[in-house]
């Protein structure tokens, strides 16, 4: 059996391919908390680690000012944005803090592991051995606010990438056990509610799918009406949306009357160019049916865009001819 393999087996070779089998996108995709399927062979592997008992909260002692500080990463960083405050209150308890000198590791890929991270201060480095045989990738620099080694604690598999810190750094962990209790079924339902909707953007479509699993832990939704108005020109912009369901048309004021002068469906995004452009919002954008709208706010939208933030740019020639006007 595979899952044996994974456990005995002392040849490194194949247990990173597991590794490298494991984060393929598929398997992402198919991983359900607390659900193994046929193909997430390291659920049953792991699982042991990760049954739902009796919960004893969990309290470490530590400053008012890392309190403060903790719920002050605790807004930031996306994979708590689904809790409410007493969950927040028990997550924030159970949270300890570590301290890192530059060059210490603390993650490394292929490893059990126990802890979520999210940093508070400095910065560390990601790499990850894609293929086994080839050098690691430098991936990303995480930086105050953001949180990483959610997927061992989500999927059950070993560490996905390594983790170095790369100046002095102080990260907040989070236990496995108050993470199971208390955040993972959100998070892990989010993720696969929008991981789907998510690859389908054309704007997203060629995004690392790991970075598309970013932004769904950051999506909030909403709801418009038949004629609602989702964005109303010369206002200032604070968010940028996908179209989850239905039609909507942007709208711009021409002496005295509205005039069409764009037409988006599902999969569609608008609502970036205030962003981008640090200007009020340039068009009304009306909802032309029952609209459901995901949407990041321009914190989010600044940090997980970054990717296709080109594709971004050169499609706002698309709006050319009506902004001149
Ligand atoms: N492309 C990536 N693939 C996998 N993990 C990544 C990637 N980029 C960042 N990471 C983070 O690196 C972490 C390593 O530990 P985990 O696998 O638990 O969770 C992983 C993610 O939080």
């Amino acid at each position: 059996m595979i899952q044996k393999k994974v456990l005995s087996s002392s040849d490194e070779s194949s247990e990173d391919e597991h590794v490298e089998e494991l984060m393929d996108k598929q398997k992402l995709v198919q991983a359900k908390a607390n659900k193994p399927t046929r193909t997430s062979v390291s659920a049953e592997v792991y699982g042991q680690f990760n049954k739902k008992g009796q919960y004893q909260a969990k309290k470490v002692n530590k400053s008012e000012d890392a309190i403060k500080r903790i719920k002050q990463r605790m807004t930031q960083a996306f994979m708590f944005s689904a809790l409410d405050e007493h969950e927040l209150a028990i997550v924030i308890d159970a949270m300890e803090e570590r301290k890192f000198k530059a060059g210490d590791f603390v993650i490394k890929q292929g490893d059990d592991g126990d802890v979520l991270y999210v940093v508070d201060q400095g910065q560390l480095d990601c790499f990850k051995v894609f293929k086994k045989g080839e050098p690691e990738k430098h991936l990303k620099v995480y930086q105050p606010g953001e949180s990483f080694g959610e997927l061992a604690l989500l999927y059950n598999v070993p560490r996905a990438a390594t983790i170095k810190a790369k100046t002095e750094a102080i990260c907040f962990s989070l236990d496995r056990e108050t993470f199971n209790h208390i955040v993972k079924d959100a998070a892990a339902k989010k993720r696969e509610k929008y991981e789907e909707f998510l690859s389908k953007v054309e704007l997203l479509k060629d995004m690392d799918p790991y970075e598309r699993l970013q932004i769904a832990d950051a999506l909030k939704v909403q709801k418009f009406n038949k004629n609602d108005y989702i964005i109303r020109q010369g206002e200032q912009g604070n968010t940028f949306y996908f179209i989850q369901k239905g039609d909507c048309i942007a709208t711009k004021a021409e002496n005295g009357a509205e005039k069409e002068v764009y037409s988006y469906k599902v999969g569609d995004y608008f609502g970036e160019l205030a962003l981008i452009k640090h200007e009020p919002r340039a068009a009304n954008i009306v909802a032309k049916s029952e609209v459901i709208v995901v949407y990041l706010d321009s914190d989010s939208f600044r940090r997980l865009i970054g990717p296709v933030d080109e594709i971004l740019k050169r499609n706002m020639s698309r709006y050319e001819k009506y902004l001149k006007k």
